[in-house]
């Protein structure tokens, strides 16, 4: 089978690090094809930045349709553009947020998330609210990293690790959910540096994808997630236009 994991940011080696962690845990009959889209934000750190991602993971999403992509991970801890990619595709589209969250609450009562900069926290609150966890996420908490920094910040690993310790007694929580996909290739060292489960949705979502494909099961297509009508669209979107 073959999945297709985009990074909506357009740094290909935040790229190349988030297919390297989907392809450590997928099955031997399972290909990662690992994409940033040709156009976008560098890093997404903003409901604009999120906002003007989306047009490049539909693109990538179309193009995974004519390629015969089964299933797609969207690998960012936003879940930009879920709903749309869904109506776009054939097979299982799964946000990263959704999927850490999901595996974490697995694991015990509740949850933290360690995100990047605070301006972000607000929309993974949202997310816990949206997909039903509100409940089990105990506590959002940001590093106050740049997402960029994460790659080139020699201390990333330790803020990174430092935050989670933090938010886990805060929150008293059982488990950790990253809340970035650049802080995917952490997620062993800080569970063994801070002692609790630590969730990486890269991964996470990667698995949750190749499973539901495993089993035959895609996007329904019935009703609100059925192919869109056709449509023209103007402007710099008018290479998006359906017929
Ligand atoms: N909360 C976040 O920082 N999300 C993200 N921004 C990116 O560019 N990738 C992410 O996962």
């Amino acid at each position: 089978m073959l999945i297709k994991v985009i990074n909506p940011n357009t740094t290909s080696s935040m790229t190349a690090t988030i297919g390297d962690c989907a392809r450590a845990v997928v099955g031997p009959g399972t290909v990662v094809d690992a994409v940033s889209p040709a156009m976008g934000p560098v890093s997404i750190e903003s409901h604009v930045d999120e906002a003007l991602s989306v047009p490049g993971i539909l693109a990538e999403i179309a193009s995974g349709e004519a390629e015969g992509v089964d299933g797609y991970v969207i690998a960012c801890f936003g879940d930009p553009g879920i709903d749309a990619a869904r109506e776009l595709a054939a097979g299982p589209v799964i946000g990263i947020a959704e999927a850490a969250m999901h595996a974490a609450s697995f694991l015990g009562r509740g949850f933290s998330v360690v995100t990047t900069l605070g301006r972000t926290v607000g929309r993974a609150q949202d997310l816990a609210n949206h997909y039903g966890f509100g409940r089990h996420c105990l506590g959002i908490h940001a590093c106050d990293l740049p997402v960029l920094d994460l790659e080139t910040d020699p201390d990333a690993r330790k803020i990174v690790t430092e935050a989670c310790r933090i938010a886990v007694e805060t929150d008293g929580s059982d488990a950790v959910v990253l809340g970035c996909a650049g802080m995917a290739d952490l997620c062993q060292h800080i569970s063994a540096e801070i002692g609790v489960p630590v969730v990486d949705g890269v991964a996470a979502g990667t698995l949750f994808v190749q499973s539901l494909i495993s089993l035959g099961l895609g996007t329904g297509k019935r009703g609100e997630f059925a192919a869109p009508p056709p449509k023209r669209y103007t402007g710099m979107l008018e290479g998006f236009s359906r017929p």
